[in-house]
């Protein structure tokens, strides 16, 4: 179970941001709620890259508040600006499975990864070199290859057409039904309705 439980932040001069929900291990949960509403804020505090106010992080047992980014259980897909510009598309996913040299095996799951979202032959160019979908899609792979038992996704679809955001919406669902947690954010209910998902709304 991932508990957030009374979790306050507060930018200057804005009222408080609150959030408190669970979500089952191994289940869906769509962050809904208008353009400003915190969202976002919402995964850079679970992700550890913001320190809320006051309340709680639980995985588990175990809060997860005292750790940093890299010890939390979440693999993370922000909006914009996921992708080391001087790695190959392939080591970008790579990061998502190891911080070390991938083994061939490892190397070949990464593949496996592009090639589920329709983009295996770019395996070998730089980010800079693919499209704004395209570059949506390499952030998303390497999200599906985390080891980390939670995915935390900031609008993943955003930037894909149709058949893309087809492919792209059944490999979150492949790995929710094997046992990952996921969190989506999205401004589309129809993504929600496709997968399942229940939604957690925020800013009402
Ligand atoms: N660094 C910051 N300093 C001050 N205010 C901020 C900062 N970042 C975000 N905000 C404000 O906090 C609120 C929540 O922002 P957030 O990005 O979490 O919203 P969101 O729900 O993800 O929005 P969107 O759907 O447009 O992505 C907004 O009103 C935003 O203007």
């Amino acid at each position: 179970m991932l508990r957030v439980d009374q979790l306050t932040y507060t930018y200057p001069e804005y009222p408080p941001l609150v959030f408190d929900f669970s979500v089952a291990a191994g289940a869906m949960l769509g962050v809904v709620g208008p353009s400003g509403a915190g969202k976002s804020t919402l995964f850079n505090l679970l992700a550890g890259f913001l320190v809320a106010d006051s309340g709680d992080i639980r995985w588990g047992d175990q809060s997860v508040l005292a750790q940093g980014p890299s010890h939390r259980p979440f693999a993370v897909l922000f909006q914009g600006d996921n992708l080391f510009e001087h790695l190959s598309v392939l080591d970008n996913v790579g990061l998502g499975l190891s911080p070390r040299l991938l083994d061939p095996v490892q190397r070949q799951v990464c593949a496996a990864a592009l090639a589920t979202l329709d983009i295996g032959e770019l395996a070998q160019r730089l980010p800079g070199e693919l499209s704004g979908g395209q570059q949506q899609r390499v952030a998303l792979a390497r999200c599906l290859v985390s080891p980390r038992p939670v995915m935390l996704l900031d609008e993943p679809f955003s930037a894909l057409d149709p058949a893309s955001r087809e492919d792209a919406l059944a490999a979150v669902s492949q790995v929710n039904r094997q046992g990952k947690t996921v969190l989506l954010i999205t401004h589309d209910a129809a993504d929600l309705e496709r997968l399942g998902a229940p939604s957690y709304r925020i800013g009402d």
